[in-house]
């Protein structure tokens, strides 16, 4: 996908290529990177660096392409979750520092599966990060700062290498100023991965699911009783939208899928053959084949035998 000068990353496969054709000294994530201040910044200051930025937000994503025009070669700006988009795109010790400057540090109990560091966040920086790589994150938060002090030293993978107040910094981000001007406390902490350690991605198998369904004719309206119909599986989701037809009668499905925090908006393709339709995910949208796109092409392929046609 592009956006001005910047490529937004496919799944699969383009972050080995990229490291594999850059053949930078240093790899640098930053995650969070809002304007894209800091980002700039780090791609400025190591030249022989490739650095990847992921945000949740499109705003951010289009103001920080604007401020790294030039640096297209080896600046990658990846719009998603964090921890899903480091676990599925980058392979092990593959990373040398990921920086994390003002996480939103969702302070009720009752939201403290929005943090960027809840459930396995240091699992997969302990996959993703070289050995003796670095997890460097900022925050103004004090709870905050202590409980990833806590969650990261008590990590078997991790030395907590500091936790300074008020460190100087050669560069400030936009909430480091608004923080600053208020009088808080700003906290830095360092941790670093001491050994080895691996996870299992959830799209390993590859992104060409598909499925077959024997049924002479199926049309626009086959679909209207699966519209708006939600399926869950442990901790996916997916709810079916419209459906278009084009004149050659290949029928595309909008789906919504979710595995944990990360979320795609998908289609189906159905294309007539001599005896059958082939169902597969439209190639137009990059789709991770996470288990809710599984999920939802079983439930679809059971609707269809049972309703299709
Ligand atoms: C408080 S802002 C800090 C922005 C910038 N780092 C700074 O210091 O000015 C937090 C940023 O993290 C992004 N963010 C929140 N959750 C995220 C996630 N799960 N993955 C990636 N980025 C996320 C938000 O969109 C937002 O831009």
């Amino acid at each position: 996908m592009l956006l001005g000068n910047f490529v937004l990353l496919d799944p699969y496969c383009d972050v080995p290529n990229i490291l594999e054709n850059n053949q930078a000294k240093k790899t640098i994530v930053e995650i969070g990177f809002g304007n894209g201040e800091f980002l700039a910044f780090l791609a400025k200051k190591y030249q022989d660096s490739v650095c990847f930025g992921i945000e949740v937000s499109k705003k951010c994503i289009q103001k920080a392409s604007k401020r790294l025009v030039g640096y297209e070669q080896r600046v990658f700006l990846m719009l998603g979750d964090a921890k899903f988009l480091l676990r599925e795109c980058f392979p092990d010790e593959s990373i040398d520092h990921i920086y994390m400057n003002f996480p939103c540090p969702w302070p009720k109990t009752k939201h403290e599966k929005r943090r960027v560091t809840s459930g396995g966040f240091p699992k997969v920086l302990a996959s993703v990060l070289k050995t003796g790589g670095v997890f460097e994150v900022v925050t103004d938060d004090e709870n905050y700062a202590l409980e990833i002090e806590d969650i990261f030293s008590n990590y078997s993978t991790f030395d907590c290498l500091c936790h300074n107040l008020n460190e100087p910094r050669e560069i400030s981000t936009k909430y480091e100023r608004k923080w600053k001007e208020e009088g808080k406390v700003i906290h830095t902490l360092r941790f670093v991965k001491t050994k080895k350690d691996t996870l299992i991605r959830m799209t390993e198998e590859g992104n060409d699911v598909h499925a077959i369904v024997k049924l002479d004719n199926l049309t626009r309206e086959s679909f209207d009783k699966i519209r708006g119909v939600k399926g869950a599986r442990d901790a996916s989701r997916w709810c079916f939208g419209d459906c278009y037809e084009s004149e050659n009668r290949i029928l595309l499905l909008e789906v919504v899928v979710s595995d944990e925090d990360f979320h795609q908006q998908i289609y189906f393709r159905l294309v007539p053959r001599k005896e059958d339709w082939l169902i597969k995910v439209d190639p137009a949208v990059k789709a991770f084949a996470t288990p809710a796109v599984k999920g939802a092409l079983e439930h679809l392929r059971r609707f269809l035998e049972e309703n299709g046609g």
